[in-house]
């Protein structure tokens, strides 16, 4: 773990240390390493966010328009894992992906969704049927960029977000509000103001900066399967985060030193 003054969110009974991207990825490799695949983390990542929709939906999905918005990456993976469990639940969600080639997991669950019948559209601006689309949901997702974010947004990805920023339905952003830096990054850009957030396995240390303040919304925790025993490995001593339930909230913040818990 990085040296120096940590961020720390309130998690039901214990504190836990905010990382980096650099520091989820080692977490993904040592769960590569244990056995893991990438198709199991992201179906729990888009089934707690199918979960945590449905609340903000009054646990009543069946019949909801949902605009669910999908990067080429990971992220947008999640989201479209999301979209599928919502179809399940009776839920009409439709999938907006910029134009371009998705990373190969995130394509098998392109096809996933249509093979069910859920209409996903490949789109290169947000044109008169997308504009319909988002504007007619009753709940956006949005998993267009976690943290594999690359400077300020542009392109399509940018023309979604002004169209969302002008919506009054939540917005429910998958691991980081798109455009906000995971490691804190100032970048200048713009970013999803989302009603809430679903981070992933353990927080990002960008969403509990004071720059993060009127994007992030409220802040969950998803549990996608991460064993204490290899956050002990990594050298974070934490009790079990999880206690039953897909995910959680995540309720205050504080600085400290390494060590200081
Ligand atoms: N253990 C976990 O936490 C898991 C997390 N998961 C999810 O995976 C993402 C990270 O996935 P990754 O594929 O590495 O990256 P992203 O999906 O976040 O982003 C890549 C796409 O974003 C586009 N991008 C990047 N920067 C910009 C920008 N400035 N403007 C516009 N678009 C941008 C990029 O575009 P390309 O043009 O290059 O295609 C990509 O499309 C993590 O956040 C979690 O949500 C896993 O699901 C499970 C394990
Ligand atoms: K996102």
């Amino acid at each position: 773990m990085a040296e120096g003054t940590r961020y720390y969110t309130w998690a039901m009974t214990q504190w836990i240390p905010a990382i980096t991207s650099h520091e989820m990825q080692d977490v993904d490799e040592a769960l590569f390493k244990m056995g893991y695949d990438l198709r199991q983390l992201m179906e729990n990542a888009g089934a707690a966010m199918a979960y945590l929709a449905a609340r903000y939906l009054h646990e009543n999905p069946a019949g909801k328009k949902i605009a669910v918005l999908c990067g080429h990456g990971h992220n947008g993976g999640g989201g479209m894992v999301a979209a599928r469990r919502l179809h399940i639940y009776g839920a009409q969600p439709e999938v907006l992906v910029p134009a371009g080639t998705l990373k190969p997991v995130t394509w098998h669950q392109r096809r996933l969704l249509e093979n069910m019948g859920v209409r996903v559209s490949q789109i290169s601006r947000v044109d008169e049927q997308s504009w319909q689309t988002i504007i007619g949901a009753d709940l956006v997702i949005d998993a267009l960029v976690g943290y594999g974010l690359k400077g300020p947004l542009s392109g399509v990805v940018a023309d979604m977000l002004n169209h969302v920023g002008t919506m009054s339905c939540p917005v429910i952003s998958l691991d980081v509000p798109s455009g906000l830096s995971s490691d804190g990054e100032i970048l200048n850009g713009a970013i999803i103001e989302a009603t809430a957030t679903m981070t992933l396995a353990l927080p990002k240390k960008g969403l509990v900066m004071p720059q993060a303040q009127g994007y992030v919304g409220d802040l969950y925790l998803a549990d996608i399967g991460v064993p204490g025993e290899l956050y002990r490995k990594m050298g974070w001593s934490m009790a079990p985060i999880f206690n039953g339930s897909p995910y959680i909230p995540l309720t205050d913040t504080k600085t400290g030193e390494e060590g200081d818990r």
